[in-house]
């Protein structure tokens, strides 16, 4: 589980309670549901949604939210690609420690680039990360603009946005795509409810 580090005389240290135990203590398995999508898409939302249908039935998750890490954990970081990449990097650091505690670690960031995404999934078993991706067309997001951010953007005040003079990079290859359905967009609830299906088919509702 180590991985290589700048420091030297430094040394894994194991605890014979690992993460079977803290799985079977909670009955669920530990895992990482990666929500990306281009700004307004619904990303906050859903994982409101998905953390509050899990709580009901008794299982533990919690939220990594990228408007919220950015707070705290990673406001020394700004949107320049190299800083996005360091946000995307230190949450699934993050998002594994949660995982390996035995949460469903619910990770919603815009996380525009795919390679980043891919170093997160490659933190965790493979089956272990979970990537949901809102497919949510540039003219919904930019209509809904809920934080007036968009036109900031198309007037030119914020530059290196997403979407807009930033790219987005969709996965190739997400477990879960959300999308509309006949140009409508299914409501938070049901989209949550997919995610929960697909983490109950998958086992990771029970130990
Ligand atoms: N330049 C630029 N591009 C995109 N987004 C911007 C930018 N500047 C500020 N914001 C606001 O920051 C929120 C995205 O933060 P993230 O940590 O998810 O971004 S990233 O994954 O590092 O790309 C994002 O929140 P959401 O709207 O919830 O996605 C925006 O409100
Ligand atoms: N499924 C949905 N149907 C309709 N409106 C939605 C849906 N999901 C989110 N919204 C609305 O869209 C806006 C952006 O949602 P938000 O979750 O903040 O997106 P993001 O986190 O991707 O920026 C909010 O005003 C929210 O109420």
């Amino acid at each position: 589980m180590s991985t290589v580090s700048n420091a030297t005389n430094i040394f894994w240290q194991d605890c014979q309670l690992g993460k079977p135990e803290r799985q079977k203590l909670l009955n669920q398995k530990g895992c990482v549901v990666w929500i990306t999508g281009l700004s307004g898409s619904g990303k906050s939302t859903l994982a409101c949604s998905l953390s509050s249908e899990l709580h009901s039935k008794g299982k533990l998750s919690y939220i990594l939210d990228g408007d919220n890490l950015r707070h705290g954990l990673n406001k020394d970081l700004g949107f320049k690609p190299e800083d996005r990449t360091e946000n995307i990097r230190r949450t699934g650091e993050v998002a594994k420690l949660f995982a390996d505690a035995g949460l469903i670690c619910v990770a919603s960031l815009i996380s525009p680039y795919r390679r980043d995404r891919d170093t997160c999934r490659a933190m965790l078993p493979d089956a272990n990360f979970i990537e949901v991706y809102m497919n949510m067309p540039l003219a919904l997001c930019e209509a809904r603009d809920p934080k007036g951010l968009y036109k900031l953007a198309r007037a030119g005040k914020i530059k290196g946005f997403t979407g807009i003079d930033d790219p987005y990079e969709p996965p190739l290859n997400c477990e879960i795509e959300l999308k509309e359905d006949n140009g409508v967009c299914p409501t938070p609830n049901v989209m949550a409810g997919q995610v929960v299906s697909y983490l109950e088919e998958k086992g990771f509702l029970h130990c």
